[in-house]
């Protein structure tokens, strides 16, 4: 299912149980403005490429907007839409002031040199740095960018509009970024999966999990799980995947991925067919890859016990039905993967206040906001008789629509 038509579909179920009026939940799900932008770049080469460039504000009744911006060759505008959308409803189930955005280029950056990167990135900025900012709206890193890419945004925004550390998060730390930010989705998916086991008798120690994905996101969660006793047996890139019953020595695989672009070739386990990957014998399931993976083609082959959505939108509807009726507990994106819009919120803070934290007290801050947001969660899918995804959905949108109302947008 598309990507828009699954978050929207989400949404109304939400927005039903919660009983909303249907002028408002229409005006919630409109987003506030869509930006597609054509950006021109001379290639080492010496030839001229064209990308397109999408930003889709959301919503701001909560505060500024706040997102990712991905590069990828499938971005698409629907698929930037969902990704805004969920933006907002993430950032409400997290109890931080913003609301939702995202962005993204459709381009393959593996293809491109470091210099057309930032020569993109720069031609991106300076078509929309009158539609971002502080107050406005602040972009951070999502798939195919990083701290570098947040860097050349802050710099080439503040030719603009004078030196602006907190119009972008996620940037290296040398320049106002956050201690703990680069590991904080991994980390916050730790907590997540923590809070969920507890509740079922269970640690981290002992399970044995899988992993999607060996990004910045997949990279993380498989150091913090390892570190915290966890067996991860197997996991997989754009490159390829490795199994390893007895546990995949992730130290090792670092190193690996950084000299050889990518998982494939590495020796400490069988190579695997990634395809399968989704499906292999495990008690939880970590995607932190693409989006609509879990669908009804491989839903009810999946035997894991657990999912714990580190990607955004990685399961399909239908395969939430699916795997309902199998009895697996999906932990929602909008609720697992929310750490690392926390920590962004907490380097703007640092920004705003010109005071750095140190990470301990990052790390310990994500804990409790994480640990409220399942809390919270939990709350909504007893008062609601619903299951975790709509616990976490009308737990944010309900926040978003009493913001709505109180601001008098609603008519
Ligand atoms: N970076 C962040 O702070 C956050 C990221 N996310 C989500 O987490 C997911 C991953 O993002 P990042 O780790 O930042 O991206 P990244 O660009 O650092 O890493 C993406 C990873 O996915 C792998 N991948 C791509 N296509 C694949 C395929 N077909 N099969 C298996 N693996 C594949 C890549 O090889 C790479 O290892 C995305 O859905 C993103 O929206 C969610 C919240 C915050
Ligand atoms: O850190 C942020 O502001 C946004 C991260 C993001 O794009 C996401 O949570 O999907």
């Amino acid at each position: 299912m598309n990507a828009l038509a699954a978050t929207s579909r989400n949404f109304k179920q939400a927005a039903k149980l919660l009983g909303l009026d249907s002028k408002l939940e229409k005006s919630l799900l409109i987003p506030f403005r869509e930006i597609k932008v054509e950006c021109t770049i001379p290639k080492d080469d010496g030839t001229l490429a064209s990308y397109v460039g999408f930003r889709v504000q959301h919503d701001n009744a909560r505060g500024p907007m706040k997102g990712g911006i991905r590069y990828h060759h499938e971005v698409d505008p629907d698929e930037v839409n969902a990704l805004a959308q969920l933006m907002t409803w993430k950032t409400a189930v997290a109890n931080i002031p913003y609301g939702g955005a995202k962005g993204g280029i459709g381009c393959s950056p593996g293809d491109l040199s470091i210099s057309e990167l930032e020569r993109l990135t720069r031609v991106f900025t300076q078509k929309i740095h009158d539609l971002i900012g502080i107050h406005t709206d602040v972009p951070a890193p999502d798939m195919g960018t990083n701290a570098q890419t947040m860097a050349w945004i802050l710099d080439e925004y503040s030719k603009f509009h004078g030196y602006s550390p907190a119009v972008v998060t996620g940037k290296p730390v040398d320049l106002g970024g956050s201690l703990g930010r680069d590991a904080a989705t991994g980390r916050g998916v730790l907590f997540a999966t923590e809070a969920l086991l507890a509740e079922h008798g269970k640690g981290i120690a002992g399970q044995r999990f899988v992993i999607q994905g060996f990004g910045n996101v997949g990279s993380w969660a498989a150091q913090l799980i390892t570190e915290a006793g966890g067996k991860v047996i197997a996991i997989s890139d754009v490159t390829g995947a490795v199994k390893n019953t007895n546990g995949i020595d992730i130290a090792k695989l670092m190193k690996h991925s950084a000299e050889n672009r990518g998982i494939k070739g590495f020796d400490g386990g069988d190579a695997v067919d990634p395809t399968s990957l989704l499906t292999e014998e495990c008690d939880v399931l970590i995607p932190a890859a693409l989006g609509g993976v879990i669908n009804k083609d491989n839903a009810d082959a999946i035997k894991a016990k657990y999912i714990i959505e580190a990607a955004n939108h990685p399961t399909d509807p239908e395969a939430d039905e699916i795997l309902a009726k199998k009895g697996v507990l999906i932990l929602p994106d909008i609720l697992a993967n929310s750490g690392g819009v926390t920590v962004s919120y907490f380097e703007w803070v640092q920004n705003i206040q010109g005071f750095m934290w140190d990470e301990e007290k990052v790390n310990r801050e994500l804990k409790t906001y994480m640990t409220r947001a399942f809390r919270d969660t939990k709350e909504m899918c007893r008062s609601h008789h619903c299951d975790l995804r709509m616990g976490a959905f009308t737990l944010g949108v309900n926040r978003v629509a009493r913001a709505t109302v109180l601001r008098g947008w609603e008519a």
